[in-house]
């Protein structure tokens, strides 16, 4: 690969050299052919061409908020994956005066870390979020060079072709998508003369990370094979990864392994993994079970030999197919694998099916939604700190656990976590509920008196769910505990420290209520420092996990093994709109689990219940209706009618096909364009192009 750098010479020669290659391209109009290496060359001609003046001072692209805001959420996924490798790099560079940068595509700045003092600075040259570094905004740089050479690109000082940037020097490398298009670009930038001869190594190491975490989240739903022809490179940056659906059909590949393909396809290979393993991946699944070695030996059928791990991120299967079931693998009731995207474990013997063990924490809810991962992410940062957090969401998509999970994630995991939901308390009751009282404080009250959620929480967490529906008097009270952090018991003078961390939820948007003059203003900023909103059930890209964790956790409370969600139900169940959320699949998994018979494994349509499928005439009620099967279904019937004279083919068949063709239409529309099909559909990208793989479009 070739990299555009010029750092090997001595400072102070290298300068002189460049200063020389300046005055020859700028003072007397030719190219120079020494000083500067011909990648910088071309990068400056291209500016010339664009009619671009080295002491060019004029104000460069800088994108307004919204649409900074706008191109954040657009690039999510980059952006949740990038922002802990980012940290990282800042760790390792802090002393040196370092930016580390994120932009997207176009050179936009998404994001940056950085020291203090040097921020300010760059924040001249407009090196900050919202500026645009594309070559041609701001000339020879190393993020917009990076993106016209798709290279690992270095400009140092005199370098970038704008004069002022010249007190710059600025390390960046592309990362690419799971599918080799550009996703955006990591950049290390500081003042010249603190440029660490490092940086490359460290912006290439982190960009494979990057890349690496955005494959893993992207088939988080399918088997992933590492690889590599020397064992001790299996698990390292260097391997090469695929994943593969149950069935054995290739999903995706990264770069090494995309390169390693193109000389396989060359030689006979295929898109499938019996084809290019030369064994069907029941076989290989087989075999890893049966071995005590993580890694297995595959011969090719070129004569070579390759190392191969099985891994699968989520679901971590516990059981699987054998070769007699097709060359592929079956989902069972799978030990969810909440361990983050690039922690997985490989395959091993079968393991008791189990929900996450131990407290769940932040990091046990991260299973691969986006949405998800941003409120965890969100979360996260406040953990420690004394900043009350507000859990927002549709009722049962899981706020409560998600406060739990905060909890257990922070420094008061081992003291108490105390919740009181405002909505299932009588008014009349929440203030001792609460505040607590001392004895004889009113008639009826216990003579030794009581202690209130909030002493109660003293050192740990209090969880006021449902805090929209709490009477305007106690939101005046519990204001002043917040205070002064102080609480008064019912029927008491005496008001006793506590020390609180304060976590509220409501389904309710409570600046509305506020608005009505139902929930006081001056509390609404007092619980919203941090808000995060949980996504509905139907908006989330990761039901499979979701329904195979809450299946581990009936299963074991049921002592059963083995159990497995079948095709139709799993197809069902990822496309219901799911109005009761998380808790309503919850009660269909334990109605179900309960309905098996002696022996019975799978879970079919006759175990959920019956109004959830509603009758349907031509294929005997089994088939969920369009209305509740999701917006892809929904817009597919508005916008494909069937003929009269349609065949008759069973609904199932009818709303598969409708989709294909839905999908079909669409993807031509926006060109191929996942994200913008993705947009239009109403449905997530990683739901689409789970879609696409079932009809055979993804390659
Ligand atoms: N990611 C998840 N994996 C497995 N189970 C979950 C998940 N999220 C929520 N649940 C389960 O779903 C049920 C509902 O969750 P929870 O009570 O936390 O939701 P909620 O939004 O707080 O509900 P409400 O709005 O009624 O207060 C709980 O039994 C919880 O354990």
């Amino acid at each position: 690969m070739k990299v555009m750098q010029q750092t090997a010479m001595a400072p102070a020669v290298r300068e002189d050299a460049v200063r020389l290659a300046r005055g020859q391209f700028f003072g007397e109009g030719r190219a120079p052919e020494a000083g500067v290496s011909p990648l910088i060359v071309d990068s400056w001609l291209r500016c010339r061409e664009r009619g671009m003046a080295a002491d060019d001072r004029a104000e460069a692209e800088h994108a307004g908020r919204l649409q900074l805001a706008e191109a954040r959420e657009g690039n999510r996924g980059l952006l949740d994956y990038a922002s802990g490798v980012m940290e990282h790099v800042f760790e390792q560079i802090r002393a040196s005066g370092s930016l580390v940068i994120l932009s997207d595509p176009q050179g936009m700045i998404l994001h940056s870390l950085g020291d203090a003092e040097f921020v300010d600075r760059a924040s001249r040259v407009a090196l900050q979020p919202g500026a645009c570094w594309s070559e041609a905004a701001r000339g020879t740089n190393a993020i917009g060079t990076a993106i016209v050479t798709e290279a690992p690109t270095v400009v140092l000082g005199g370098e970038h072709y704008l004069d002022r940037n010249g007190f710059l020097s600025c390390t960046a490398a592309p990362i690419r998508d799971p599918r080799g298009a550009l996703a955006g670009v990591l950049d290390v930038s500081c003042e010249q003369r603190m440029h660490q001869r490092h940086s490359l190594g460290l912006v290439r190491l982190s960009v494979q990370l990057i890349e690496k975490r955005l494959f893993e989240a992207e088939f988080a739903n399918h088997i992933l094979v590492a690889f590599h022809e020397r064992p001790e490179y299996v698990g390292s940056l260097q391997e090469g990864l695929v994943a593969v659906t149950p069935e054995g059909h290739l999903a995706g590949a990264n770069s090494i392994a995309r390169e390693w393909i193109g000389r396989r396809v060359e030689c006979g290979g295929g898109a499938s993994f019996a084809e290019l393993f030369r064994q069907g991946l029941g076989k290989v699944v087989d075999r890893a079970m049966n071995s005590s070695d993580a890694l297995i030996r595959l011969g090719l059928r070129d004569g070579s030999e390759i190392h191969v791990q099985l891994r699968s991120l989520r679901p971590r299967f516990t059981a699987f197919g054998s070769a007699q079931a097709g060359e592929g693998m079956r989902t069972f009731a799978a030990e969810s694998s909440p361990a983050a995207v690039g922690s997985a474990p490989p395959v091993s013997a079968p393991a008791p099916v189990s929900a996450p063990h131990g407290p769940i924490t932040l990091h046990d809810l991260a299973t691969g939604d986006a949405g998800i991962g941003r409120a965890v992410d969100r979360a996260r940062r406040i953990l420690g700190k004394d900043i009350p957090l507000l859990i927002q969401g549709e009722s049962g998509v899981g706020k409560e656990l998600f406060a739990q999970a905060f909890h257990n994630s922070g420094p008061r995991a081992d003291k108490t976590f105390v919740a009181l939901n405002c909505a299932a308390v009588p008014e009349t009751l929440i203030e001792s509920e609460l505040f607590g009282y001392v004895g004889g404080a009113f008639t009826g009250a216990r003579k030794e008196g009581a202690l209130g959620k909030i002493q109660q929480a003293n050192g740990g967490t209090l969880f006021l769910d449902e805090i929209g529906d709490m009477p305007l008097g106690m939101q005046a009270r519990l204001l002043r505990v917040l205070q002064e952090r102080c609480v008064t018991p019912v029927g008491s003078v005496k008001s006793i420290p506590v020390d609180i961390s304060l976590v509220c939820a409501t389904h309710r948007v409570l600046r509305d209520a506020v608005a009505r003059g139902e929930f006081r203003e001056d509390l609404y900023y007092r619980v919203n420092s941090l808000t995060v909103t949980l996504p509905a059930l139907r908006e989330r890209s990761d039901i499979r996990c979701i329904v195979e964790r809450i299946l581990a956790a009936e299963c074991r409370e049921a002592g059963l093994q083995g159990v497995w969600i079948g095709d139709e139900v799993m197809r069902f169940v990822e496309r219901h709109g799911w109005p009761g959320n998380v808790r309503q699949l919850q009660n269909v998994i334990r109605v179900a689990v309960a309905l098996l018979d002696e022996g019975e494994r799978e879970i079919r349509p006759e175990h959920l219940p019956e109004d959830l499928f509603l009758a349907d005439p031509v294929d005997g009620g089994k088939t969920p209706p369009a209305a509740h099967a999701g917006p892809l279904v929904a817009a597919a019937s508005a916008a494909l009618p069937l003929a009269a004279d349609a065949p008759p083919i069973s609904a199932a068949k009818r709303l598969d096909q409708l989709e294909i063709e839905l999908i079909e239409r669409v993807m031509r529309e926006v060109g191929g364009n996942l994200s913008a099909a993705a947009r239009t559909l109403g449905v997530s990208r990683n739901r689409l192009y789970r879609k696409l793989g079932r009809a055979g479009g993804v390659s």
